[in-house]
């Protein structure tokens, strides 16, 4: 049995990036960066007015100031012409400030007849334009990697940039085993249950940046999980679930053993999750993971994650942790590390009272994974512990 820690290192061996394609800019939301991208221009690309009002001469400024307006600049229509003394320009936002003028006075502050403007006597020192390349100047980067959020595209946008150079998604084979499951929407037999964890997992690999395959599910016999393992080549990752136990019925390990799978480790001392087991099966790698619900889950969360983040070109990191303060006492921690189902309430975090690993509702309604490294001496509710978003 070996530590998660240690688990994720020998995880992290197995993956590398994948290669870099380009994708259109509505395509690019939630790929990962792989490759510095610089602005084609700057933006604004000319002084441009922040406000509507009148562009004229700071110099000229002053309660009761009066100005002849001589012409209009509107966004995507500049005034030709230059602001001479006493003339202004009426201005609305966006548009390119014109020559000579270097102040835009705030309608608000203005009284107009006719083509005569009159200044107010409030008028402040802001002089509501933004300058060229304030946003960013030609050649200012976007920095890989990065996974690319709403902000970031409307960025790329800007920049005039229009195909983006993303790491290709990782393709994960995903391989459900089990006599008991079927599909959802078929119609179980008296002793079977419906198959949850794979859909739950393809979310959240998708969630990540993943291809999912979902394959069809492997039964509890040779020649299935054979037949399975089959289909789930030219992945880049394979993730079965289930039958990573001890039981009769467990058969991944020997089949993928058959197969070619050079394991890297078996167990690891965690709760839930502690018979997942890894290693590289031809170009793939490969993760078994427990088939107690919420044991997938949690092991989808602290090691499948990471590797797809490795796969994308992102750091090799642990799933990010938050501090919180605990809402209640815990006892001392076993020898393995607690992943604990847990609700936030009213800032501070609530561990379930069930933990048992089949308990999908109850990790339905956590917000956190509490965790608990082994032998954790007992904790006081207010002291702060370490929690993973879910
Ligand atoms: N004698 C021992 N028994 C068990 C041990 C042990 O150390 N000694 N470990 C327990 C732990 S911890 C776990 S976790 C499970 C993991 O077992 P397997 O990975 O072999 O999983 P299965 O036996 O195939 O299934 C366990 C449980 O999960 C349900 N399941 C499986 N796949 C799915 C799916 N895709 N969707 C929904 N539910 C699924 C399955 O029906 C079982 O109820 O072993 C303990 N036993
Ligand atoms: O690891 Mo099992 O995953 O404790 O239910």
């Amino acid at each position: 049995m070996i530590s998660v820690e240690a688990a994720l290192e020998q995880l992290f061996t197995l993956v590398k990036p994948g290669a870099v394609e380009l994708v259109p800019l509505r395509r690019a939301a939630g790929r990962v960066l792989a490759r510095d991208v610089a602005a084609t221009r700057r933006q604004p690309p000319f002084a441009a007015s922040s406000m509507d009002g009148y562009a004229l001469r700071r110099a000229e400024v002053e309660p009761d100031a009066l100005f002849k307006v001589i012409g209009e600049a509107a966004a995507g229509h500049r005034f030709e012409g230059q602001v001479r003394a006493g003339q202004a320009v009426r201005i609305f936002t966006g548009a390119p400030l014109p020559e000579g003028a270097d102040f835009v006075v705030i309608q608000e502050d203005v009284t107009r007849r006719g083509d005569l403007i009159t200044l107010g006597h409030r008028i402040g020192e802001k002089d509501n334009i933004r300058p060229a390349g304030v946003d960013f100047e030609i050649g200012d980067p976007l920095q890989a990697p990065r996974r690319l959020r709403p902000s970031d595209i409307a960025l790329l946008a800007a920049m005039n940039i229009a195909e983006v150079p993303v790491s290709r998604r990782p393709v994960v084979a995903l391989l459900a085993t089990g006599d008991e499951l079927v599909q959802p929407g078929e119609s179980p037999g008296p002793d079977q249950i419906i198959a949850s964890n794979n859909y739950g997992l393809a979310a959240m690999f998708e969630d990540f940046g993943a291809e999912v395959r979902m394959l069809p599910i492997a039964r509890d016999n040779k020649a299935s999980l054979q037949q399975a393992f089959a289909l789930a080549k030219g992945g880049d990752l394979i993730v079965t679930i289930g039958g990573a136990s001890v039981g009769d019925h467990d058969l991944v390990a020997s089949v993928g053993a058959e197969l070619g799978l050079e394991q890297s480790f078996y167990k690891v001392a965690m709760r839930p999750g502690k018979p997942l087991m890894a290693g590289r099966m031809g170009k793939a790698a490969m993760i078994g993971l427990p088939g107690n619900p919420v044991s997938a889950m949690v092991c989808g969360t602290v090691f499948v994650a990471p590797m797809l983040r490795v796969m994308q070109g992102l750091p090799a990191e642990a799933a990010p942790r938050h501090r919180m303060p605990l809402a209640a006492d815990l006892p001392e921690n076993g020898p393995r590390a607690h992943y604990m189902r847990a609700r936030m309430q009213g800032g501070r975090v609530c561990p379930e009272s069930s933990q048992d690993s089949s308990l999908l509702s109850v990790l339905s309604s956590s917000d956190v994974l509490l965790v608990r490294p082994p032998h954790d001496p007992p904790r006081k509710a207010g002291d702060m512990v370490d929690c993973i978003n879910l």
